[in-house]
């Protein structure tokens, strides 16, 4: 377990993240999401102590924060690789080797494989998604319990995604407490990847949800009725007319439908939302809210 406590930094003056509290259980691919500037990146970086928090405590299970035991078990990959700028893959690969115990050069050299990398370029010589699969195959040489990854499939090609999908896989299936915790606006890659959803806003926590619950309690419902009614039923989030039916959209869907059973109405059509439109009205709904 991963137990995140009141975590609190002040970036500057217009920026402040937390505090934050959460727990990530192991095992599992979480995604962390929110609008740009929520805060994401402020986070890993804290997490990763890349960046000095004010106040909070996260305990890893791996050994506390006050010791370096957890710095091996846990790996970053940054959304830009500004640190390493100056250097060839063959250099960084050097680097790995020398700064992880037990980093695996078999394993990257398969991953280099994969991804096709240049070995003797400098990596502000490669395009950015060239950038992210260098990254990511050196970081997942690396023998880690957990994985941060900053937007990883950002910027990189539909194969490569494929790719770097399968890889994160193949990871959690280096053993069962594998886990990763990777920021993403991406909701095909929550879809196909994340066990649990972090949802951020303005350096908040806004809420944790497990994916298939909150995919599976959210529909749309076409019911013949009255629009005013039916807005206020618990858990609609909006309800409007459409035609001569009204166009009901709930984050309740089990009750909601129950009740308008009870309420003898005419349910013509009940759809699944998708993901993105689940994650865009909840921070549609929370920016409309704060
Ligand atoms: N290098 C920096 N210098 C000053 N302020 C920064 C810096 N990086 C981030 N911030 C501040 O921290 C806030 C949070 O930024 P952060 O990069 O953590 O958000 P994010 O959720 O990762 O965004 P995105 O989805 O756009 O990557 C920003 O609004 C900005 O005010």
């Amino acid at each position: 377990m991963i137990s995140l406590q009141d975590i609190y930094k002040k970036v500057d003056k217009s920026f402040e993240l937390g505090p934050i509290s959460c727990q990530i259980e192991p095992g599992s691919i979480v995604a962390l999401v929110g609008n740009n500037g929520a805060g994401k990146s402020t986070l890993f970086q804290t997490m990763m102590e890349l960046v000095k928090k004010e106040s909070g405590e996260i305990d890893y299970h791996f050994g506390t924060n006050r010791e370096n035991g957890w710095k091996q078990a846990f790996a970053y990959v940054p959304q830009t690789p500004l640190m390493y700028q100056g250097f060839t893959i063959a250099q960084l690969a050097d680097f790995f080797e020398m700064s992880y115990p037990g980093w695996n050069r078999q394993e990257f050299q398969r991953l280099a494989t994969l991804f096709e990398l240049p070995h003797k370029k400098l990596i502000e010589k490669l395009s950015g998604g060239m950038q992210k699969k260098a990254m990511f195959s050196l970081t997942l040489a690396r023998e880690s319990k957990v994985l941060l990854l900053d937007e990883p499939l950002a910027g990189v090609d539909f194969e490569g995604q494929e790719q770097m999908r399968d890889e994160m896989v193949r990871y959690m299936e280096r053993a069962v407490d594998q886990t990763i915790l990777l920021s993403t606006h991406s909701a095909d890659e929550i879809r196909t990847l994340a066990d649990y959803i972090l949802l951020m806003k303005d350096g908040h926590l806004l809420n944790q949800y497990e994916k298939d619950s909150l995919i599976a309690s959210w529909s749309r419902i076409w019911v013949e009725g009255d629009t005013s009614v039916l807005k206020n039923l618990k858990g609609m989030v909006s309800a409007s007319k459409q035609g001569s039916l009204v166009e009901c959209v709930t984050s309740n869907a089990f009750e909601v439908e129950q009740e308008l059973k009870k309420m003898g109405a005419t349910v013509t059509s009940v759809q699944p939302l998708e993901l993105r439109e689940i994650l865009r009205i909840i921070l549609k709904e929370e920016t409309k809210s704060a």
